[in-house]
């Protein structure tokens, strides 16, 4: 039987029941339905609805304090919804917070921090079994991190401390990672042994959700299946060419956008109405 962790609260406070299987069709990998949440009375998210399917990757751009972190908090159950549900097929979310969030100067080195990912699979004695050993010797193969396996976390470069985010990810086996800005401050050499990681997952059925400034690459490889335009609700949700192909009256997608905000919601209000109904596509 596959486990389902379920984070939901009804507005009233109830917690959600499992949502039926439409016409008995197998469950989404991830289903977020009308999610609000915030910090104390700030409401930073409105009504967010959308279903992530196995092996699926999907993008999530928007401004700056468009809520990207928020949903990622959400989906990965470290931040409680004010109301709506968030439904996880298949086990636990691997969650890669934002590089910043992180306390680099704990006293840990790169083996100990991916090893952290597979506490929970410890056997009786709670103590790493070899199978444990082996699943982060091949995730940090798997970013190109292996030779710095002995390194205290506080001497790694920004785009190190990534890979060891992603490594984390990966020896957690989990069927849905979650990455904020997995891209940022990689080292432009890295970031292709990045992409191929987590290229990788998709052969093992894994779906991925990606927050990213980085609308150049969204929009000009066919990488990701969907994207998603977030900000404090959802603009825009389908595959990139739809969201991305943007009629030229408004221009091509590019990072000057990000740093006007102005601008940047205009070209979203553009988006097709037909990749613009917050469900999938
Ligand atoms: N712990 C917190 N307490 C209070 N407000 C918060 C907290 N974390 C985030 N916020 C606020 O919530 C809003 C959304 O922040 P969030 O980090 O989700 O946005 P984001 O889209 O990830 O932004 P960025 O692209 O800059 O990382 C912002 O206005 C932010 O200031």
């Amino acid at each position: 039987m596959v486990a389902e962790r379920q984070v939901a609260v009804l507005p009233d406070g109830e917690v959600a029941g499992p949502a039926p299987a439409p016409g008995g069709s197998a469950r989404p990998l991830l289903e977020v339905a009308g999610l609000r949440a915030g910090y104390g009375t700030r409401v930073v998210l409105h009504d967010v609805s959308f279903t992530v399917e196995a092996g699926q990757r999907v993008a999530v751009v928007g401004p700056n304090g468009a809520g990207k972190s928020t949903l990622f908090k959400c989906v990965a159950g470290v931040l409680r919804p004010l109301a709506g549900a968030v439904r996880v097929q298949g086990g636990p979310v691997a969650y890669a917070p934002q590089r910043e969030a992180v306390n680099w100067h704990f006293p840990a080195t790169v083996w100990d921090v991916v090893m952290m990912a597979r506490y929970p699979y410890y056997g009786l004695w709670r103590r790493p079994r070899p199978e444990d050993r082996e699943a982060v010797a091949e995730a940090l193969e798997q970013v190109g991190m292996a030779g710095l396996a002995r390194s205290p976390i506080q001497d790694l470069s920004g785009g190190q401390q990534q890979r060891v985010f992603l490594a984390r990810a990966l020896a957690q086996r989990a069927r849905l990672v979650v990455l904020d800005e997995p891209f940022n401050a990689v080292e432009e050499g890295a970031q292709a042994a990045v992409i191929e990681a987590l290229s990788r997952l998709r052969e093992r059925g894994v779906a991925l959700l990606v927050s990213t400034h980085d609308l150049d690459f969204v929009a000009g490889s066919d990488w990701f299946d969907r994207v998603m335009v977030l900000n404090g609700r959802i603009l825009a949700f389908g595959p990139p060419q739809q969201v991305c192909g943007r009629p030229s009256a408004t221009g091509s997608p590019s990072m000057v956008r990000w740093a006007q905000p102005a601008r940047w919601a205009a070209w979203a209000s553009s988006a097709p109405s037909e990749s613009r109904d917050g469900g999938t596509a």
